[in-house]
């Protein structure tokens, strides 16, 4: 091809990328600020967008000099100090990866206040007070049942006076720091490829290294290098893993991993990053990054680089790994919490220092607040609170300096740092450079995140699976909406009309050989809802792998070259595949988590029938944990117990779908308490269902999981919507701890549990499943389910297959109304059938 050719492809690439992320953000900016400026507080606080009727708690100072603001709910104004149903996380709902809700902290005003203000004007709900100080906004740093931490003043945004009114309300903001990022990592890369888009007197520095080359298309993956015998630190690892380790570690620009649920993709990453990270002392030691499209993610492989053994006596040092990203959001382990920037930078030499600094702020701030010490400290006023005002500024700013140093201090020694893609593009990493750079979860994350890691790299390791959770998109545009609803149907149907016997001859179009449209985009038929070739599961025997430029199979050698995506779903891991074939992954075949039972209608209907069940786990049973009194029904030693099909009763529907959220909430809540008090005042024990779906899980849990001897910390609640996930959560967490874990899909990818529980909760005449329809997808977060409320403008598409599904280990429950459920097209209709089948169904006792 020609230069010009290939750049104006590149050309095309990069301002199609541009277009969707453009697109995705306004999407954002939609769904929340017009909501905001439209609505009175009132509204947004029945919505979850707003939390109203709260006060101070403290106000100190965090990493990057931010102030944290504190607030909870004053008993002086409420009687119980729980939150309401509300919105605010510390991971935002976006589309990509992001660090937290953006929030703004104004005053209270009162509905008689704002009627009439002191000017006796009336004041526009919830806007902010133009005349008065500009309120405080920031990022939600930290969020309990009780408590909301608003980390306020980002360094870069100046230093403002932080005047926290008496009586505060937190309105939720649109956020636009992942689409900055996302955006200056595509600035980036298109002066790295296209140099006649550099400004003229630039003098960056722009290397386009062999891998943008690979990943642009601009040139094919160079020949593996050839590593002789490797030692595997893990004996365990199976034939494909091992395959797997050898093509990542040989790869000289790109490799990627495809694992599908239970394979071991964390386990094969953590064997990589041992071998990587293994080379001999008098070599220089080789640095990793590695990242993940979300903290869970990224936690996830802390976890267990911490969980390794040191290493023998006189051979190499221990590892050292740092996790950048808040220790709010870090999982609330103390080894994790030791790991993060932020402790190991405290705990530095150097830190004691910024230390003194640090305590001299805090001070300050508390005396600005009127908490100084001493009696009857007040507020300074006048000349001297401008003055400390000044000396807080300068403080931070000597602060920032210090802490700045330490930082550096520690992530220079460190080997191994692991942060979130987002978070890659923070300042601590700026100096940062790394020999190979690894993406879990590739295919959760949208393209452009994953470029924010990859600048920092030489080599690439991407691992994922392309038919779980892809990246949650909100600005499908109407055109693509209809595409897609048009292929799914089409699908569907196809899929309905498939017996399950034919399943393993289900094969999944070749993306390589996907038309281009008439402007060149690709034709994205959603790649997670296509299916797998069996070749494409086919393990050698030895670990030597073919050359990436060398595809595997026939069909495949029809790959194409760069093309502008048509959505942001369409993923690097995609791409790439669709690029250069399955030559450019390897594909691990043997589950380690879900009895085979569990595993059977995914691994059919997923993988073409090739996902293997191994031993230790394909029969194994909650009776056969040491904790389980027997059960007394031999019935309960079936991996799937008690799918419970709901016939529906209009007089106790529980869908979502009604037009107020929260008091279809309330109602629920009535319900389930009733349905509590009914159930234990019988004593009955077969396990029944009264009315709707939403409390199944409530009396499962307390009748029959932890009745038979689980723990709580063995069983998750996995349900598509955050509201019954705070609901569920207000009811079981006094009984049984926070160790029970109840949470939405997004939630649960990566994770796994003995017994797992999903509540499908929709229930409802009309027959609608809303997003349990789509095959891949049932998010849950707030947002989605306020947009599926309340902007019926939006289609929402949600995870749950397979996410949901391949979660459990040794029991799955399914509680749901078959005859709503139904209604969910093809691939439900078929788990349903399939389930009717192989579970054991229980339908509700209405009497
Ligand atoms: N070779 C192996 N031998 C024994 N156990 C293994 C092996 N590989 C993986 N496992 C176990 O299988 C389980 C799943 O592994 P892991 O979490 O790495 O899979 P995953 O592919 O990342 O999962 P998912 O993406 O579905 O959450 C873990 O308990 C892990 O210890």
């Amino acid at each position: 091809m020609s230069s010009s050719g290939s750049e104006s492809i590149l050309h095309a690439f990069i301002s199609r990328q541009r277009t969707l992320l453009a697109q995705e953000r306004d999407a954002e900016i939609e769904r929340t600020s017009l909501l905001l400026s439209n609505a009175s507080p009132k509204l947004l606080e029945q919505r979850g967008l707003a939390l109203g009727g709260l006060g101070i708690v403290s106000a100190g100072v965090g990493l990057g000099g931010k102030t944290l603001v504190e607030l909870e709910r004053p008993s002086a104004y409420h009687s119980s100090p729980l939150f309401p149903p509300h919105t605010f996380r510390v991971v935002s709902a976006n589309s990509a990866e992001s660090p937290g809700d953006l929030a703004r902290i104004e005053e209270n005003v009162s509905t008689t206040q704002k009627k009439t203000s002191s000017k006796g004007k009336k004041v526009q709900p919830a806007a902010a007070d133009t005349k008065g100080p500009t309120p405080p906004e920031g990022v939600v740093y930290k969020v309990t049942d009780t408590r909301i931490v608003i980390a306020v003043g980002a360094p870069e945004s100046g230093d403002a006076e932080l005047d926290l009114p008496e009586r505060c309300r937190v309105v939720k903001l649109a956020n636009s720091v992942t689409y900055d990022r996302m955006d200056k990592a595509i600035d980036y890369l298109e002066k790295i490829a296209i140099p006649s888009t550099r400004k003229p007197g630039d003098t960056t520095n722009y290397e386009l290294s062999s891998l943008v080359r690979v990943l642009l298309g601009m040139s094919p993956p160079s020949k593996p290098s050839k590593l002789g015998d490797i030692t595997h630190f893990d004996e365990s690892l199976n034939q494909s893993q091992k395959v797997a380790v050898r093509f990542a570690l040989e790869a000289q620009e790109v490799a990627c991993i495809h694992g599908p649920p239970g394979t071991g993709k964390t386990h094969t990453l953590i064997e990589i990053i041992r071998q990587l990270t293994s080379n001999p002392p008098d070599q220089k030691p080789v640095r990793v990054l590695v990242c993940g499209a979300s903290n869970l993610s990224v936690d996830n492989i802390l976890e267990r680089l911490l969980a390794l053994p040191p290493p023998e006596k006189g051979k190499g040092v221990p590892l050292k790994v740092t996790r950048i990203g808040h220790p709010a959001r870090v999982m609330a382990r103390e080894d994790i919490l030791n790991a993060t920037l932020e402790i190991k930078a405290g705990r530095s030499d150097q830190a004691a220092l910024a230390k003194d600094v640090k305590a001299e702020l805090n001070a300050a701030l508390d005396t600005l607040a009127g908490k100084g010490k001493g009696k009857g400290a007040k507020k300074p006023r006048g000349l001297e609170r401008k003055k400390m005002w000044e000396d807080v500024r300068a403080l931070r700013k000597e602060y920032r300096q210090r802490e700045g140093g330490v930082v550096k201090a520690v992530l220079s020694e460190s080997q191994v740092v692991l942060a979130t893609c987002h978070s890659a593009g923070g300042r601590q990493l700026r100096d940062h450079t790394f020999d190979i750079v690894i993406i879990d979860e590739a295919t959760q994350a949208v393209e452009a995140v994953c470029w924010v890691p990859i600048f920092r790299g030489k080599k690439l390791i991407l691992a994922g699976d392309p038919m779980q959770l892809p990246p949650t998109i909100l600005s499908l545009d109407k055109h693509e909406k209809k595409n897609k609803q048009a292929k799914s149907s089409e699908k569907q149907h196809k899929d309905a009309s498939e017996s399950e016997a034919t399943s393993t001859k289900l094969s999944k179009p070749n993306k390589s050989e996907s038309s281009s449209t008439h402007d060149g985009q690709e034709d994205v038929t959603d790649p997670s809802s296509e299916n797998v070739t069996a070749e494409q599961f086919t393990v050698p025997s030895t670990d030597t792998p073919k050359n990436p430029s060398e595809p595997s199979n026939k069909k495949t050698s029809k790959h194409s070259g760069l093309r502008p995506p048509r959505t942001l779903e369409t993923t690097l891991f995609d791409r790439l595949e669709r690029m250069y074939g399955p030559g450019i992954k390897r594909v691990l075949n043997v589950q380690y988590r879900m009895h085979a039972q569990i595993c059977q209608f995914p691994s059919n209907t997923l993988y073409a029938s090739k996902l293997k069940s191994h031993e230790s786990v394909s029969s194994h049973l909650l009776c056969d944990l040491s904790n389980t009194r027997s059960f007394t029904e031999t019935k309960m030693k079936r991996p799937f117990k008690r799918s419970l099909a709901v016939p529906s009763s209009s007089s106790t529907r529980l869908g979502v779908s009604t037009s107020n959220a929260s008091k279809a909430t309330e109602m629920k809540v009535a319900d389930v308490m009733r349905t509590r008090l009914w159930w234990s005042k019988s004593g009955r024990r077969s396990l029944c269902v009264s009315v709707g779906t939403r409390f199944c899980p409530v009396m499962l849990i307390s009748e029959r999981q932890v009745g038979a001897g689980l723990y709580p910390s063995q069983i998750a609640i996995i349900t598509p919507y955050q509201a019954q996930v705070t609901l569920l959560s207000s009811l079981l967490r006094p009984e049984y701890g926070p160790e029970l874990e109840i949470g939405t899909v997004d939630g649960m990818q990566g994770r796994e549990k003995d017994a797992v529980i999903i509540s499908l909760v929709r229930s409802n005449d009309k027959r609608e499943v809303g997003f349990l329809k789509e095959k891949r997808r049932m998010n849950g977060t707030p947002s989605h389910l306020l947009q599926y409320t309340f902007c019926r403008a939006w289609v929402i598409i949600n995870p749950l297959f397979p996410v949901a599904m391949t979660r459990a280990k040794r029991h799955l429950c399914v509680v749901g109304d078959s005859s709503t459920v139904r209604h969910g097209g093809a691939y439900l209709n078929k788990w349903l059938a399939w389930l009717e089948r192989h579970a054991d169904i229980q339908f509700a006792d209405l009497a």
